[in-house]
């Protein structure tokens, strides 16, 4: 049977998951049920959602909410059938998640597509395996960069820093997601720099960079902009998926003439994720969603950052992020305050299919942006090696004075 299954997080005031579970399958399908003649029972029937799984969790986690109840909290798994939806996205969370998600302490938490649905969503066009070839690195965590304090500046400071993270060794450096068309650095001036200034680079050292420029604006623009961008010779584009929609991103994704792999930034997605009781896991949102959407890369904050997510959910958006289809793994990008210090756990929890991102991290370095660069580059190349960055470090001024100011977290790999 083609159907989509979701799993719920359900704190039910009422003590019955079990009731509360048939309230939804029934209400976001067939509606009331027990009521209809038989005949109309015969004929919804194949349109109904099923409950397919009820979990209370253990009574020691009951919790108390903000209104000071006691609920009782459990899993519950709905199976709804693909007749009921078109297949996308926006129908496909408004069947499941759609009044629901006002209407009481539940979360969503995973969904799971039977195989005839999955065909809907053929995820990222170049994946990890694709940017690996264009980058030709293939057996170690790639380092990005973000262009930091753009905002204001004009186009030669934008080259200046470009061209020092570039030279850092750094493997991309992306758009920070707040850096919109302007008038001192538009966006299709930023690309032709960009592409100047990285061809340079690669002339002068053989270092390959890829920049990932920010694709903004209104809605419908969105292609048109995307596809000049690819004209004028753009290596990846920066998206901001939440504040535009999965579906948005699916487009981009899958227009053929779209011929540069997507970032997906986490920027708004906080507000769908952060509660305990409400919204998506970030799992599901920031790992498998935007796979499915298209994203060749996903980025979001790590355990250890300044932004710092629970260690089990990052790790859970990495796991979702990787497909079992190697050539649909979307790039895990553990985020937000990481320095050189963090590499040994960075390379510890997520391995060497990630990218390790650094805005603060690369430009406040002592010896600049470029010093930035060459201190993680160092740092992943100890950490694989199996030393520890304060030994390596003793051959190192870039590691070392990253690791005097930032400190270091020793972990065996
Ligand atoms: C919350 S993940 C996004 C990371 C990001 O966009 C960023 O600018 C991080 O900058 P930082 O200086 O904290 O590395
Ligand atoms: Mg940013």
């Amino acid at each position: 049977m083609s159907e989509v299954i979701a799993t719920y997080l359900i704190h039910d005031a009422k003590h019955n998951l079990q009731k509360k579970a048939e309230g939804i399958a029934l209400g976001l399908t067939v509606g009331s049920w027990t009521d209809l003649p038989q005949l109309d029972q015969e004929q919804l029937r194949k349109h109904k959602g099923q409950v397919l799984e009820v979990k209370e969790l253990d009574s020691s986690e009951k919790v108390n909410t903000y209104l000071g109840k006691e609920v009782t909290r459990g899993t519950v798994k709905i199976s709804y059938p693909s007749l009921n939806f078109s297949h996308d996205l926006p129908a496909i969370l408004t069947t499941i998640f759609g009044k629901l998600s006002l209407d009481g302490e539940v979360k969503l938490v995973d969904i799971e597509f039977s195989s005839e649905l999955k065909q809907a969503f053929p995820g990222p066009k170049f994946g990890i395996r694709g940017i690996r070839e264009k980058l030709g690195v293939y057996d170690r965590p790639l380092v990005m960069s973000i262009f930091k304090g753009v905002i204001g500046r004009d186009l030669d400071y934008l080259k200046d820093q470009l061209r020092q993270q570039a030279l850092g060794g750094v493997d991309l450096i992306k758009d920070d997601e707040i850096l919109f068309e302007n008038l001192l650095t538009p966006f299709e001036e930023r690309i032709k720099v960009g592409r100047v200034v990285l061809d340079e680079v690669f002339e002068q050292t053989g270092h390959k960079a890829l920049y990932a420029v920010n694709l903004s604006g209104k809605t419908f623009e969105l292609k048109e902009k995307a596809k000049r961008a690819v004209e004028l010779g753009a290596d990846v584009l920066l998206f901001n998926v939440f504040a535009y929609g999965l579906d948005v991103l699916q487009s981009l994704a899958e227009d053929e003439e779209i011929r540069v792999p997507i970032m997906a930034h986490p920027a708004v997605s906080g507000a769908f994720t952060s509660s305990a009781l409400y919204g998506f896991s970030s799992s599901l949102l920031l790992g498998k969603l935007v796979r499915l959407a298209g994203a060749d890369f996903t980025l979001f904050p790590s355990p250890y950052g300044s932004v710092a997510l629970d260690r089990d959910e990052a790790l859970k958006i990495a796991e979702d992020s990787l497909s079992k289809d190697q050539h649909k793994q979307t790039f895990p990008v553990p985020s937000a305050g990481i320095h050189p210090g963090l590499v040994p756990l960075l390379v510890r929890d997520f391995g060497i299919d990630c990218v390790i991102n650094a805005g603060g991290g690369v430009h406040g370095h002592p010896n600049g942006a470029a010093g930035g660069g060459r201190a993680f580059r160092a740092a992943i190349d100890a950490t694989l090696d199996g030393k520890t960055l304060t030994n390596a470090s003793k051959d190192n001024e870039d590691l070392k004075l990253a690791i005097d100011l930032w400190g270091v977290s020793e972990v065996t790999v």
